[in-house]
């Protein structure tokens, strides 16, 4: 490092003429401008990425404490008085007398829907009722994932048409060998690998309503309402017959728990009772399925799966070599892929991908042509899409441990 005007170092000899030495500092003052330039750029960049990083760690903070929170449970309003607000429990229907802040006061009216929390203060106010039900369970008249769309998983969908298709289609084959069709079937395996695309594909094949409700929208919002949306899901499901109901994520109501002293922990036990006794109930069940999901089989209560409820289990894994070529060719049908794309060599390149992998491969390879100006998409930009894609789920996994380290 230069510390004194002695050390540096002129660009000039001493007996230049004064124009030359002029010249000469000018060159110099360019360069080093350039150079500045430079690096102000590199700078702004760097700050750029930090903010970037900045903004993740927030996210994942945020979430962290939002999981850690305590849960809220949810009551209805009975009657504004001067002395209070009467409000009704939800799950326990029990009564409370509880005092509100003038601003909440002028938010609330007999049966609104209102959070409060263990001291039973109102926190909030909620959505009306069907703006939940809509949230939670999503309805699509028949979904149109066919078996066609799906890769890599033949063995699981035969299972899948003998176990769930055929008691909807030819419920009279099962009474006429005697034997009873299975109540419901759990489908288990890591996550993005087509639990959802199966379960949709019977519905689009038998004609049916699909109807799935998201375990973990089901516990992690309000107390006193997941047994309640269980029930309103079969009611829903009944009108809608012939129906599927797809339970994703069922892990999130029926875990194995060591701890279930605290509130959200019995929140959860009701909700799944309230399942197992749906289920429990359902002898005439009409045309109705079951197919419940989870990435999590290690950690389900082993009472969701005796007979006559999830009594049969279908493992989805991650797609072997050969599926992940068929997925490849199943999310570039409509895509304009050159000559060079060799999909089997790029079965061999992505292993461990996940049918979810591969159709995101798919889809940042067609970016990478769009940045590039093309219409074709070439082998190079799979190759380099792949490289992207482990590179974010590098980043992704580093980001979750510290955050929650
Ligand atoms: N076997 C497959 N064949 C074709 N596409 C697939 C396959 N598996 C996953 N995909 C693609 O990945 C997306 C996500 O898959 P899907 O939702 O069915 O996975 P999942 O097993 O239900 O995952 P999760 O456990 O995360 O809910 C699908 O919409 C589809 O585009």
């Amino acid at each position: 490092m230069t510390d004194t005007v002695d050390d540096v170092d002129l660009p000039y000899d001493d007996d230049a003429s004064q124009q030359d030495k002029i010249s000469a500092l000018r060159e110099r003052l360019e360069i080093i401008e350039r150079q500045n330039e430079e690096m102000r750029d590199k700078l702004l960049d760097a700050n750029a990425e930090n903010n970037k990083f900045q903004q993740k760690l927030e996210r994942l903070t945020h979430e962290n404490k939002k999981l850690k929170q305590s849960p809220l449970f949810v009551a209805t309003v009975q009657e504004v008085t001067d002395n209070g607000v009467i409000i009704k429990q939800h799950g326990n229907n029990q009564e409370a007398l509880t005092d509100v802040t003038d601003e909440m006061r002028s938010q609330i009216e007999p049966d609104s829907r209102v959070a409060v929390n263990n001291s039973l203060s109102i926190v909030k106010t909620l959505d009306n009722e069907t703006d939940v039900r809509a949230r939670v369970m999503q309805v699509e008249r028949k979904p149109e994932v066919s078996y066609a769309d799906i890769g890599g998983i033949d063995e699981q969908i035969d299972e899948v048409r003998e176990t769930v298709e055929m008691p909807l289609t030819s419920p009279g084959m099962f009474d006429a060998v005697g034997i009873e069709p299975p109540a419901g079937v759990l489908l288990y395996g890591p996550p993005g690998t087509g639990k959802t695309m199966l379960a949709k594909a019977v519905a689009n094949q038998t004609d049916a309503t699909f109807i799935k409700m998201a375990g973990s929208e089901l516990v992690h919002k309000f107390i006193g309402e997941g047994a309640k949306l269980v029930r309103d899901l079969f009611e829903l499901a009944r009108q809608h017959e012939p129906a599927v109901i797809f339970i994703d994520e069922i892990d999130a109501i029926a875990s194995k728990r060591t701890d279930s002293k605290t509130s959200g922990d019995a929140e959860v036990q009701r909700t799944m009772m309230q399942l197992l006794s749906e289920m429990d109930g359902f002898d005439e069940r009409g045309q109705i399925s079951i197919i419940a999901a989870t990435n999590r089989f290690d950690m389900l209560d082993r009472a969701i799966l005796r007979p006559g409820r999830f009594d049969r289990l279908i493992e989805v894994p991650k797609p072997g070599v050969e599926g992940r070529e068929r997925i490849f060719q199943i999310h570039t049908r409509s895509m304009n892929v050159a000559d060079d794309v060799d999909f089997a060599k790029l079965a061999e390149t992505t292993e461990d991908a996940s049918g979810a992998d591969v159709k995101a491969i798919c889809t940042e390879a067609g970016m990478f042509a769009i940045r590039d100006d093309r219409t074709e998409v070439y082998m190079a930009d799979f190759e380099a899409a792949w490289e992207k894609i482990q590179q974010e789920e590098a980043e992704e996994n580093e980001d979750v441990s510290r955050t929650f380290a």
